[in-house]
């Protein structure tokens, strides 16, 4: 039988995933700013159930996918939860709030709801979070952009985006800082946080690089299991620079999981 699946949010990342979604699966609710509600001409439109709440739906969506940012987690999470579904989450840099990952971890405690962090945009977040088992010492990350997937963002009080020339670091600080300060750019410092030693420890740096046309993660741990260094050179969207392709797979495969037996 075909699965239902619930979107809050359709940008760059939504409409990828819903280009994508496994066959079995369709698209049934999408929730979206009041702002948006009324549109006519779009891609969901006759297929999908436009929703500005999660109490509007009244059925129970066989998955949620928060294709949203940080205002859509800290807007819809707790509703979501309560209900006793499953949320897959991308926009994991807001619960560096440590008050949101709170009442989103009870909201699921309480109503018997499931969040399951999405790998996004990078790769190895399992080998980390088993590495943690046996203790680390250090989990570094810098990530290097091109200007252009750096515009619109806080980057632009730190430096001259258009005047760089060389491949620079314009921010460092902890993983904690760089998800509140880049809430579209920066959501994997705390993906990276939470598999491995915490937002405060987690040490990140930020890097603009003319002469990239790619989005470069590239993360280092070490610890009792060894160390790793993982360097990956994603495409970004071209609908949106911010956002790496391999993010918007995430949440193909989070929606592949929840149709198959047997998965990774
Ligand atoms: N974990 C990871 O590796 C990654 C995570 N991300 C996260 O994913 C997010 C989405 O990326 P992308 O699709 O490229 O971004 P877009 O800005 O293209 O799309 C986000 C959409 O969600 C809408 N939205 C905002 N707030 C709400 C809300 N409260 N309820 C419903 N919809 C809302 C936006 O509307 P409006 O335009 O009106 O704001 C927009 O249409 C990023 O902001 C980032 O936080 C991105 C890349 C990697
Ligand atoms: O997609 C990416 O490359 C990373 C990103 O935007 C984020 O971490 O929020």
């Amino acid at each position: 039988m075909t699965k239902r699946l619930m979107m809050i949010g359709y940008g760059a990342m939504g409409t990828e995933v819903h280009r994508l979604l496994p066959e079995g699966m369709e698209l049934a609710w999408v929730v979206v700013p009041e702002a948006y509600a009324a549109a006519t001409c779009t891609p969901w439109a006759g297929r999908a159930e436009v929703l500005t709440s999660i109490d509007a739906c009244e059925e129970a969506p066989d998955l949620v996918v928060e294709c949203a940012g940080q205002p859509g987690l800290a807007e819809h999470g707790e509703a979501v939860l309560r209900r006793g579904l499953t949320l897959a989450v991308v926009a994991t840099g807001a619960l560096a709030d440590e008050a949101l990952y709170e009442r989103l971890a009870t909201a699921a405690r309480e109503g018997g709801g499931r969040m399951q962090l999405l790998s996004g945009a990078v790769a190895g977040m399992d080998g980390l979070a088993a590495a943690r088992e046996g203790g680390l010492d250090e989990v570094t990350y810098e990530a290097c952009k091109a200007p252009r997937s750096w515009k619109g963002s806080h980057a632009e009080q730190l430096i001259d985006l258009d005047a760089v020339t060389e491949k620079t670091v314009f921010f460092e600080g902890d993983a904690g800082e760089a998800a509140r300060l880049f809430p579209a750019n920066s959501n994997v410092a705390a993906t990276i946080a939470l598999a491995g030693v915490g937002m405060r420890d987690t040490r990140v740096k930020l890097i603009v690089d003319p002469d990239t046309r790619r989005n470069t993660h590239r993360i280092h741990a070490q610890g009792r299991f060894g160390e790793f260094t993982i360097e990956l050179n994603g495409h970004p969207l071209e609908s949106n620079p911010k956002t790496s392709t391999l993010a918007a797979l995430s949440v193909v495969r989070a929606c592949r999981q929840a149709l198959e037996p047997v998965s990774f």
